[in-house]
């Protein structure tokens, strides 16, 4: 069969609102066999890795899914908590923060977690909200910055999700909130809270995940819209050119990709013999192996054997209230306007 049968859902009990946010995926254990499978079906995603499958597969499989699996299930293991994969964790938190945001309003709302590559998988997910009763869903890709490697790819599993479904539930998304008031906000009150701890840096790095320069020349607005986050957020810190520099992380395979290179600007930094430097990651929403262990470990290690002297990581947003209360009114501002004729008991109704 074609498309999947379904239970009927009567006139009036449909018209709920289902919330999905998706995150990038991790793995289910910190082991090699974990990593090597979630690494399989992410490297596997033609949005994520733009190069011929002919070319592609032989490498991917003859080499990367035999040596990185075992390295990445180290670097994994340095971060893993008690509860899981931080990334995993704090997106839970996340969710069930985001329903106590929502809930608290009135609405008839159901939130899920899914993650695009491993699991709680989107089409699992989308599933569950059916079964609920949502004739309608919101899916919330938590990338503030857009790009065709990560949210379009969402954009991709729903699709292929509904290719199969006989009552295709009515769909929006909110595809990026770069400069979103509320996500800023959220950024500098952390790193405030971070500096009336810590006292201030020398410098402050703004650290966002890379791509390969060849997709922002190809039209992907990524590169763009992290300059603009970070311009926005040194504005609201009121920072001074020289007290903050913008850099790219998490470089992958032999392209070149954006820069300047985290890396390099640690290296740079620690050799011109900076006494310390922050580093805050606007584009994770919450903490995970590329911040965790590449910034806050690896990234350490670089800008100190440079020369410098303290490197102290500042925490992504993860459970931060006004986080997650600017995240409830992303998702409120994108409901409106989203009519409920034959939407029963839809949320804004
Ligand atoms: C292969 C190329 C990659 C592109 C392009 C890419 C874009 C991209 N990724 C994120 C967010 C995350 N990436 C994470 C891990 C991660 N990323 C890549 C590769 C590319 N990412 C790999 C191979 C890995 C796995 C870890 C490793 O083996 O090094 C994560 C963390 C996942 C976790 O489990 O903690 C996030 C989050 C963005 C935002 C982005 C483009 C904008
Ligand atoms: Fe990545
Ligand atoms: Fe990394």
């Amino acid at each position: 069969m074609r498309f999947r049968p379904e239970p009927q859902v009567p006139p009036d009990q449909a018209g709920r609102t289902g919330i999905l946010l998706c995150n990038l995926g991790t793995p289910d254990a910190a082991t090699p066999a974990a990593t090597r499978r979630y690494l399989a079906e992410f490297l596997s995603d033609p949005r994520v890795v733009e190069i011929p499958p002919l070319a592609w597969k032989p490498l991917l499989h003859g080499v990367i899914l035999r040596t990185r699996p075992k390295q990445s299930a180290a670097k994994y293991q340095s971060v893993w908590l008690p509860e899981g994969s931080p990334l995993m964790v704090w997106s839970r938190k996340q969710a069930t923060m985001l329903r106590g945001y929502l809930g608290e309003r009135g609405h008839a709302v159901s939130v899920r977690l899914a993650m695009r590559y491993g699991n709680p998988s989107i089409a699992s997910q989308l599933d569950e909200l059916k079964a609920r009763g949502c004739t309608r869903v919101l899916v919330v890709p938590l990338y503030p910055q857009y790009s065709g490697t990560t949210t379009a790819s969402v954009v991709d599993a729903v699709a292929d999700w509904a290719r199969g479904a006989r009552h295709v539930p009515a769909l929006r998304f909110i595809d990026r909130f770069y400069d979103d008031p509320g996500y800023i906000r959220a950024l500098t009150r952390v790193i405030h809270q971070h500096w009336q701890s810590h006292g201030r840096p020398n410098k402050l790095v703004m650290s966002f995940h890379g791509v390969p320069e060849r997709t922002v020349k190809l039209g992907d607005p990524y590169y763009a819209e992290c300059v603009e986050t970070a311009r926005l957020l040194a504005e609201r810190l009121a920072l001074k050119d020289s007290e903050w520099v913008l850099s790219f992380q998490s470089r992958f395979g032999k392209a070149k990709w954006v820069g300047p290179s985290t890396h390099d600007t640690l290296v740079e930094l620690g050799a011109a013999g900076a006494e310390r430097v922050d580093v805050v990651c606007p584009g994770f929403v919450a903490d995970c192996l590329e911040t965790l262990e590449e910034i806050a470990m690896e990234g350490r290690d670089t800008f100190v054997c440079a020369g410098g002297k303290q490197l102290q990581y500042i925490p992504a947003l993860n459970d931060n209230p006004v986080w997650l209360a600017a995240l409830a009114e992303l998702v409120q501002e994108h409901l409106q306007g989203w009519p409920t004729r034959g939407h029963a008991r839809g949320a804004g109704g």
